[in-house]
């Protein structure tokens, strides 16, 4: 047979041992070589009066089979008496078992507050004390073993116990955190939860499982619980007539009353989930705090990853072929193109919506509904710090030119990009009057400055942009938009004021008011529309885009574009700045159409762009003058076939100066063509570059040919 455990040279105080359980723990314990303090009050079992008899007897009892022990008459109240009596005449304090307990059962509506307080005193400050007094002996010894007495009518509740209940229920609590506090120092502390016969249960339980439930019975499962191989700490042992087993806090598997991060919570909402809530099915044990805090974090993470929630707005957009026109206006469609007639012209035969039009329903819907107001969790969003960070479309089928959409926009995510700020992607479907779906947008609202409320960086609801391949651009097309262009793009909807507004707009950080992200958009998306679909709208599948930096009205676009079989990625940048202003943009196209002179068309676009930068350049290369005027260059040009000596370019103006002149003034010139490659020898029409040239400059005089180039036409014509 396996050796006995022994408790030899340890030192147990047990509190309430003058009979019943704390009785059977002390004689248990010195029987296998423990020295005892046996402690009793020797009161009665409502806690009245005192005697020193019980302690005294068992004392006799364990000194008569040999065993070591001293008795202690003092009230748990007393704690560190009791301890004291233990250092006293052991020197050392190794097990305490806090079993001292009384009853003062009524019915909770008869319970005065001397009974809660007795009751509390003796079970819970009571084990306080006592453990108070051994914490630190044990802790320096680097050795303990604590057990607390509590009771099933703690864990589940009792009639007439709600004193004891309570008190019992703490007990659990302190057992709990003591476990964690003395585990660095080997102080191990476990609770009982016995079901015995003692004084306290004689007339509680019934008799005949009364002379079942011997003391004798659970003191083995007490002392295992204060051997020093036993490794349990902080464990719940429910224990009676030889049976033992541990108890444990269960939690269900639970449930998010909310949908998403963003959402408050109603009472409806809570009654709504309650059978969720109550569903114990898939309970797991609640071990530690770590374990309890980490399912919220991992809860709050789903419902920041969550999908949108039910709060769907839904509002109708109705536009007519005006509301098309004047939109086709506001991104750069121009009589000067016959081939955009289509978008201009309502009695046009192929009269139709440009493809970047099909966000404007949603958007506008979207913009108007307060959705985004408190979108960020803890913040309400500024509106002067609001851009447009990023803009998708899916078209899932041809709109008329005029009717009513119905759209259903939702927040999607919300992002937080830390100091930089904060992305709501809100999520548009838009459906026509047969209730098909037309398109699905997703529109990302970049809010500077609202990060960093705790939120997640990345979400799998964001529809992507795509790299552009790294060869030079396949085309590329320029065109420059007008000063006027947001106050025209406006009259599609879009009243941010940061687009009219100067002091608006320098709320928003910027000198002066920017383009909308949506009309640069259409203006590139017009650009791949014309040079790979033959401006056909109806061949468009999607359009992505980032807007990276501002455009200001009055700049030059230039849109590169890469084609990867029917995906046209583009970036757009700005003349006059040289930033990228869309990235990571493309159109999937149904089939691609390129256009007929794509080749020439894109290598005249870049002869003026490298026309433009040569200028640029050989300005650059006059310091003293660019220093002088700041940014502004000089040029030589000639004016009516004459050398005008030095002219003034304002890049960022894009206005010529005389020479000597302050930038403002304004010069009406005559721009001379004088050289055969200037013009189109069939038709007298200028060259594109140069066109760009004189737009550019801001030439408003007219065109005059030399003599030279009048002659050539004349032949051409004559050929
Ligand atoms: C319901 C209401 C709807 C309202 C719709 C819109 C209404 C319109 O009237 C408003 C407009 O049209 S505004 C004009 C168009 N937009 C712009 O001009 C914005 C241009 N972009 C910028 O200035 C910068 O990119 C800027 C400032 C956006 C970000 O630049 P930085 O602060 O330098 O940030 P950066 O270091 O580049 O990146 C930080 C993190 O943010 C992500 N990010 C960057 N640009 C983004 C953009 N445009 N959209 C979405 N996310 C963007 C980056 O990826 C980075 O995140 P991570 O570190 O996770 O990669």
């Amino acid at each position: 047979m396996a050796e006995k455990l022994r408790f030899n040279g340890r030192v147990a105080v047990v509190t309430g041992a003058g009979a019943g359980l704390g009785r059977t723990y002390a004689l248990l314990l010195a029987e296998r070589g423990a020295s005892v303090v046996v402690n009793d009050l020797g009161g009665g079992r409502h806690g009245d009066g005192s005697s020193t008899k019980a302690a005294d007897t068992v004392v006799e009892e364990i000194k008569a089979k040999g065993g070591k022990a001293v008795p202690d008459y003092n009230s748990v109240e007393d704690g560190e008496k009791i301890i004291q009596t233990a250092l006293d005449n052991f020197g050392r304090v190794d097990i305490l078992i806090n079993n001292a307990g009384i009853l003062r059962d009524r019915t909770f509506a008869r319970i005065s507050d001397q009974d809660w307080d007795l009751v509390h005193r003796v079970h819970l400050k009571g084990s306080f004390k006592t453990t108070q007094a051994a914490w630190p002996h044990m802790r320096k010894q680097q050795y303990g073993r604590i057990i607390m007495t509590s009771s099933q009518s703690g864990l589940c509740g009792n009639f007439g116990q709600a004193n004891y209940s309570a008190a019992k229920y703490g007990l659990v609590g302190l057992n709990n955190t003591l476990a964690l506090e003395g585990d660095k120092y080997n102080i191990h502390c476990n609770t009982i939860v016995p079901t015995a016969a003692s004084r306290l249960t004689e007339d509680i339980l019934p008799p005949d499982m009364f002379a079942e439930l011997r003391p004798c019975l659970i003191a083995p499962v007490v002392a295992w619980l204060c051997h020093e191989s036993c490794g349990d700490n902080g464990s719940i042992i429910d224990s009676g007539a030889g049976y033992a087993a541990q108890c444990q806090m269960y939690r269900g598997e639970g449930v998010s009353l909310r949908k998403r991060i963003t959402d408050d919570l109603s009472i409806e909402d809570v009654r709504d989930s309650w059978e969720k809530v109550t569903d114990m099915s898939k309970a797991t044990p609640l071990t530690t705090i770590q374990a309890a805090t980490s399912n919220l974090m991992t809860v709050l993470e789903e419902l920041r990853t969550a999908p949108a929630s039910g709060k769907v707005v839904k509002d109708k957009f109705s536009y007519t072929p005006r509301d098309l026109i004047i939109y086709a206006l506001g991104v750069g469609a121009s009589t000067k193109n016959p081939d955009d007639l289509r978008f201009l012209y309502e009695n046009h035969e192929d009269f139709a919506a440009l493809p970047s039009f099909y966000i404007i329903p949603g958007q506008m819907v979207g913009m108007f509904s307060g959705l985004i107001d408190n979108a960020i969790p803890g913040k309400t969003v500024d509106p002067t710090q609001l851009l447009h960070g990023e803009q998708f479309v899916e078209i899932l089928k041809p709109i008329s030119t005029s009717g009513t959409l119905t759209n259903q926009c939702q927040i999607a995510d919300v992002l937080d990009k830390g100091s930089k700020g904060a992305v709501i992607l809100m999520d548009i479907d838009t459906f026509d009057e047969e209730g098909d779906q037309v398109a699905h947008s997703q529109m990302t609202v970049f809010i500077r400055g609202a990060g960093e409320f705790g939120g997640r960086q990345s979400s799998n609801k964001q529809i992507m942009c795509a790299d552009r391949p790294k060869r030079k651009a396949d085309a590329s097309r320029i065109q420059a938009t007008i000063l006027d262009q947001a106050a025209l793009y406006r009259l599609s909807g879009d009243a941010n004021p940061l687009h009219i507004d100067p002091n608006f707009a320098s709320m928003g950080g910027f000198d002066r008011p920017i383009l909308h992200g949506m009309a640069t958009l259409g203006f590139a998306t017009k650009h791949v529309l014309e040079l790979y679909a033959g401006n056909d709208p109806s061949l468009v599948k999607t359009i992505k885009v980032r807007f990276t930096k501002p455009v200001l009205p009055g700049h030059t676009l230039k849109t590169d574009m890469w084609r990867e079989g029917h995906r046209i990625h583009f970036e757009t940048s700005t003349i006059e700045t040289g930033n990228i202003v869309i990235s990571g943009a493309y159109m999937d196209l149904k089939e691609v159409q390129p256009a007929v002179n794509l080749h020439k068309v894109a290598a005249e676009s870049l002869k003026c762009e490298e026309m433009f930068n040569d200028m640029r350049k050989r300005m650059e290369a006059d310091p003293a003058t660019a220093k002088k005027i700041n940014g502004v260059f000089l040029y030589n040009i000639t004016k009516n076939g004459q050398a005008a000596g030095k002219w003034v370019v304002d890049l960022k103006q894009c206005k010529l100066y005389k020479g000597d002149a302050e930038p403002g003034v304004k010069v009406d010139t005559t721009l001379t063509v004088d050289d055969q490659d200037m013009i189109d020898i069939t038709t007298g029409k200028l060259n594109p570059q140069v066109a760009f040239m004189k737009q550019k400059l801001k030439i408003t005089g007219n065109i005059m040919l030399t003599q030279k180039l009048q002659g050539l036409l004349k032949a051409q014509s004559k050929l």
